[in-house]
C-alpha cells in the first residue's frame, strides 16, 4: 500500500533518513520507534509529500507520489502539533475541510461525537486547551475515512479518557483492513494498537518485522523490555543475528 525504496534525506550536514526501505500493507499497525531526533516524523513527512527526500521514491496505492497530490486524499494524518488559524471556529474548521472535500458526502464524525466536540463548535482555535486541539487534529484525521491513517503521537496530551476513546477508534478502522503508522514513545500503546515494529536509529533502519518476531529475536515476552533489549544493541551497534526485514 506504502512502499519506501532507497530513501535518504539530509538536513545540511544531518543525514536524518540513509538508504530507508520499507513496505506498509493494508490490514495492518505500524509501531514506528526511535529516540528522539532519530527521524520519524521526518518520515512520515516525506509520506506526506512535505518534506522532499534527496533520493528515493514512494509510492502509495502503487502511484508514485512524485508531482502527485490526488494521494493524499487517502491518507488521514494526525500531526504532533496541529497548528490551525487562531480566529477560525471548530465548526469552521470542519465545514472547511469538508468543503474541500466534495467528492465526500458522508463523514465519520464518530470522534467529533465521543470527544464531545458537537458542544464546542463556536470556540475558537486560540481559545482551546492543548488536549482539545489534539482532539481536533484526532477527529479531522479519521473524519473522511480514509484508507490510510498516519498518527504522530496521537495520544501526546489526551487525558485518560480521550486516549480511551482514540485508542479503541484506532482498533475498529484497523479491523475494516485499513493501514495505520503510529510514532508514540508510549510503548504500552504500541503493544496494543500495532503488529510490526520498525525501530530507527542514527538515520538508518535498524528493525523492521512483526512484533511476534521481534519477542522471538530478542528472547523476550513482553514488548516493552524486547523494545529495550533493541535499543541496547542499537546503541552498542552489535546486534546478535538481528534480521532488519523489507518484507
Ligand atoms: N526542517 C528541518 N530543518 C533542519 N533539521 C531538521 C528539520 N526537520 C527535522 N530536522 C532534524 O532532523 C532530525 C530528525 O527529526 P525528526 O523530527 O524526524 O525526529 P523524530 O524521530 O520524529 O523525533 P521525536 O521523537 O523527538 O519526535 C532532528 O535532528 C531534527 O532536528
Amino acid at each position: 500500500m506504502i512502499s519506501v525504496k532507497h530513501l535518504y534525506k539530509k538536513f545540511g550536514k544531518l543525514e536524518v533518513l540513509r538508504d530507508f526501505n520499507l513496505e506498509f500493507e493494508a490490514g495492518s499497525s505500524y509501531a514506528l520507534m526511535g529516540p528522539n531526533g532519530s527521524g520519524k516524523t521526518t518520515l512520515i513527512k516525506t509520506i506526506l509529500g512535505m518534506v522532499i527526500p534527496d533520493t528515493g521514491e514512494i509510492m502509495v496505492q502503487g502511484e508514485s507520489i512524485k508531482g502527485n497530490f490526488k494521494y493524499r486524499s487517502d491518507i488521514g494524518y494526525m500531526p504532533q502539533i496541529g497548528r490551525y488559524p487562531g480566529n477560525i471556529k471548530i465548526g469552521q474548521l470542519f465545514t472547511m475541510m469538508q468543503d474541500i472535500r466534495p467528492e465526500i458526502s458522508e463523514y465519520d464524525m464518530e470522534l467529533v461525537e465521543a470527544f464531545g466536540l458537537d458542544t464546542m463548535m463556536d470556540k475558537a482555535m486560540h481559545t482551546l486547551s492543548g488536549g482539545t486541539r489534539q482532539k481536533v487534529s484526532a477527529a479531522l484525521a479519521f473524519m473522511f475515512d480514509p484508507d490510510i491513517l498516519i498518527l504522530d503521537e496521537p495520544t501526546a496530551g489526551l487525558d485518560p479518557m480521550a486516549v480511551e476513546v482514540l485508542k479503541r477508534k484506532i482498533k475498529k478502522e484497523r479491523q475494516k483492513g485499513k493501514l495505520i503508522l503510529i510514532t508514540s514513545h508510549i510503548l504500552s500503546e504500541l503493544d496494543e494498537l500495532t503488529n510490526h515494529a520498525i525501530y530507527i536509529f542514527e538515520g538508518k533502519v535498524f528493525f523492521n518485522d512483526s512484533v511476534e518476531s521481534l519477542k522471538e529475536i530478542t528472547g523476550e515476552k513482553r514488548f516493552s523490555t524486547a523494545i529495550a533489549r533493541l535499543m541496547e544493541w542499537s546503541i552498542k551497534k552489535n546486534p546478535p543475528q538481528i534480521k532488519i526485514s523489507h518484507v
